[in-house]
């Protein structure tokens, strides 16, 4: 039932690596009964692991897919390598067009689902790889139009325009890797970027200022995550040398590089003919629904759905993001 989510460690999927373009990933390997549907693979974001898909995986295994959810590159039993350019959106496609043909061949196709960073990256590998993607969606991460022009994150924060990304200036910096080093630091981290708040109900994270490092060591737990969970994603990132968080925030490191590979795409008008879903989070503070206003005209087959959830839709509103995404499956995909 889509109440159902895995559990740390769960035997219904099996944990695999594999080597892609020169880096190792690893990744959950769900099989269904019999002959797989489809295969669909599933696309974390920032901070999380292929885990945090773990309300998705049994019903969408229950569909009857073939379920991959890899730990992204920087992140979990995946490689993390220290420079910026395997991070760019055009060397994550191509690691996970590599990854998927493992499973689908030089011309099958796969269904493609991706969360926060997740999001940008699949709304770009289909203009990567066209053929190989027979649907796509994303949570919460409306579709960034490649752009002809450069400007600065900074720059356009300075202008009072997407202040709900000024988090992402500390985090493209020195200081949040810095600060957050070893199993504690992490465990508060998490507890940090999951809504956990202090006694008097103080959050220590804000979209338009970033972590309050001083709030983080009086945060009560958050009501995302259990124990138990939470002590999965320490671990998993623990397994990293310091500073853990490097790799991860890497992704924030590669405007310039996305905005140079997105050049040919901004000369020609761009469409996405394969039919594709957005599922918006309500109360997402950095990735609010009217985000995707003006969407449609680079959509040949676009449906947009919203839950009442904040940016952690997967495990706050697993249930309704699973209907949504079956439904979507079963009348345009199928
Ligand atoms: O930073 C991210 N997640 C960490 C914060 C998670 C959190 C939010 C709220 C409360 C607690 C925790 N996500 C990124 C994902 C990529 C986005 O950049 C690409 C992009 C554009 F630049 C413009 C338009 C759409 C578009 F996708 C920028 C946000």
């Amino acid at each position: 039932s889509a109440a159902d989510k895995l559990t740390p460690g769960d035997t219904r999927v099996k944990y695999e690596t594999a080597q892609i373009r020169g880096k190792t990933y690893s990744y959950m390997l769900g099989e269904p009964e019999g002959q797989p549907k489809d295969t669909i693979v599933l696309v974390h974001g920032f901070p999380d692991i292929g885990f945090g898909w773990r309300c998705q995986i049994p019903y969408l295994i229950s569909l009857g897919l073939r379920v991959v959810v890899p730990d992204m590159l920087g992140y979990g039993g995946t490689d993390a390598p220290a420079e910026i350019e395997p991070y760019s959106l055009k060397s994550l496609s191509d690691d996970l067009a590599e990854l998927a043909r493992k499973f689908v061949g030089e011309d099958g196709q796969i269904i493609l689902g991706g969360h926060d960073w997740g999001g940008a990256v699949v709304w770009r590998l289909p203009l990567w790889h066209p053929k190989l993607i027979k649907g796509v969606f994303s949570v919460c991460t409306p579709f960034p139009p490649p752009r002809s022009e450069y400007h600065d994150l900074k720059d356009v924060i300075a202008l009072g325009i997407l202040t709900n990304f000024k988090y992402q200036l500390q985090f493209r910096g020195p200081e949040t890797e810095a600060n957050i080093q070893g199993e504690e630091k992490l465990r508060q981290f998490f507890t940090c970027m999951f809504g956990g708040r202090t006694s008097d109900g103080e959050p220590a994270f804000d979209v338009s200022k970033g972590i309050l490092f001083d709030k983080l060591d009086s945060l009560k737990p958050s009501p995302l995550l259990s124990k138990e969970e939470l002590e999965y994603y320490v671990k998993k990132y623990a397994a990293h040398p310091a500073p853990e968080l490097h790799g991860p925030l890497n992704w924030y490191r590669t405007a310039k590089l996305n905005f140079e590979e997105d050049r040919p795409l901004a000369e020609t008008p761009t469409v996405l003919e394969m039919p594709s879903l957005l599922v918006t989070a309500e109360k997402d503070t950095a990735l609010p629904p009217e985000m995707a206003r003006n969407m449609d005209k680079y959509f040949k087959d676009l449906t947009k759905k919203s839950v009442n959830a904040s940016h952690w839709a997967l495990t706050q509103a697993g249930p309704q993001v699973n209907e949504y995404i079956g439904e979507w499956i079963k009348s345009s995909v199928w």
